[in-house]
């Protein structure tokens, strides 16, 4: 048997000091927390009047105990722990993250059909692994700096300086929103990627969503490509993204977050656009011999 949760005196929820009865605003604040917690953690208790009695009393509008009366000699009672309160009157916003969240994590589990070996998709893992690697850092890093090591017009030099200006800040970003967030991947997820940072260990946002949604708008507006290029071009970005929670590796919000994140990362790179113009000292350097 689990033994009851304490207030901050040590005494067991649901007992209520006598000498503290009484009207909340004399100091009877205990009553209404056993009422309210009484009601709502009750197995068949009726949560809409906690709710109305809650209403009532200025002290679970406020979530703290109302000063004592005017000349009361009695004591204030203690407040409760943090995590022995009950949110009485959530917000709709929280509420409605709430459901998301539900439906995020439900929905996450329902499409992660190649999370293993044995899941009902199992046998297409390693393709879902292949594009894994179409959208990893290092590969996207190491060709940008080959070809830039190799290109031969200023043109070129200039859009793939952008282009390796673009991949570090995604970088940079999503190791930043990761570490703050700190999201854990999903259970189902095996970690078994390939060439991961600290930070990878966090599922929120998608690095690989946001590197698909940068590079191909980065694409679709600098190289010039025939109409059914840039159609696999948006598809690779879309299945990519989709791939990830296929894999198990994110939910669906860390998905759609991340394309979020990498179409507005191109705007700032758009924005920051570095040219022999604005940035002379970086493309001085570069043709260096
Ligand atoms: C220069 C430098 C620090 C490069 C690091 C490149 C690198 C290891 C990127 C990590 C790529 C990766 C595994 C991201 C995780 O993607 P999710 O889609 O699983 O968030």
């Amino acid at each position: 048997m689990q033994s009851p949760r304490r207030n901050a005196e040590g005494r067991p929820l649901g007992t209520c000091d006598p000498s503290s009865s009484g009207s909340p605003a004399h100091g009877g604040g205990s009553r209404f927390e056993f009422q309210s917690l009484l009601s709502s953690r009750m197995p068949g208790a009726d949560p809409t009047s906690a709710r109305l009695r809650a209403s009532e009393s200025p002290v679970h509008r406020r979530g703290s105990f109302p000063l004592a009366g005017a000349g009361s000699s009695q004591a204030l009672p203690p407040q409760l722990p943090e995590e022995d309160r009950i949110d009485l009157n959530p917000s709709f916003l929280g509420i409605a993250l709430r459901s998301l969240l539900a439906i995020d994590l439900w929905l996450s589990k329902k499409l992660g059909v190649c999370a293993g070996e044995s899941s009902s998709w199992g046998s297409m893992r390693p393709l879902m692994k292949l594009l894994e690697i179409s959208g990893h850092g290092i590969p996207w890093l190491l060709g940008t700096l080959y070809c830039l090591s190799r290109s031969d017009s200023w043109a070129g030099r200039e859009v793939l300086m952008n282009l390796l200006f673009a991949l570090l800040l995604d970088l940079l970003l999503v190791s930043l929103i990761k570490g703050l967030v700190r999201r854990r991947r999903p259970a189902h997820n095996q970690m078994d990627m390939f060439f991961t940072i600290s930070v990878d260990k966090y599922s929120f946002p998608s690095g690989h969503t946001t590197r698909a949604a940068l590079v191909s708008r980065f694409i679709l507006n600098h190289l010039v490509l025939a109409i059914p290029l840039r159609v696999l071009v948006v598809l690779w970005a879309f299945i990519l993204g989709l791939s990830r929670v296929m894999l198990g590796r994110h939910n669906v919000t860390d998905v759609a977050f991340g394309f979020f994140l990498g179409y507005m990362q191109y705007s700032i790179v758009d924005y920051c656009w570095l040219s022999p113009r604005t940035a002379p000292v970086l493309f001085v350097l570069w043709n260096q011999p």
